[in-house]
């Protein structure tokens, strides 16, 4: 499945983290990410991730493309709640774009452990119908 990662300044260390206790999980994934957040993520796991730009070069809009193909089949988007960002609006229509087309998003790691235990489990292989892998 394709998982994209995103993570606001103050949450990436905290998403660093998750990935590195959820890195076999991941592994099994092909990962894609904002500029930052892959290059931490990656350097920190090794796992290969394709990177985009950073979100605020318009990563989180190159990833919203993405999902608006329905290409994407989980969005972990750990977002700081308190400092304003720049590109908000751009990161609203991401959300958006997840409800459109049903596609399982955490912005907090509290639903993200969810999500990857269901993961894990097989909740989310309607996704394969839905997107169906490439390879
Ligand atoms: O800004 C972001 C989300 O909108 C994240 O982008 P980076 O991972 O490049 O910092």
């Amino acid at each position: 499945m394709n998982i994209a990662l995103i993570a606001h300044d103050a949450k990436k260390e905290l998403m660093v983290q998750f990935c590195i206790a959820y890195c076999r999980v991941l592994s099994q994934h092909n990962l894609l990410a904002t500029g930052t957040t892959g290059k931490l993520v990656s350097e920190a796991t090794g796992l290969p991730i394709q990177c985009f730009l950073s979100g605020v070069h318009g990563g989180d809009q190159q990833i919203a493309a993405r999902i608006a193909c329905n290409e994407i089949d989980l969005l972990l988007f750990f977002r700081d709640p308190i400092s304003a960002k720049p590109h908000e609006p751009n990161e609203m229509n991401l959300l958006r774009l997840c409800d459109v087309r049903n596609i399982p998003i955490a912005t907090n790691i509290a639903t993200a452990e969810v999500l990857i235990h269901g993961l894990e489990r097989g909740d989310l292989e309607w996704r394969n119908i839905v997107n169906p892998p490439q390879h």
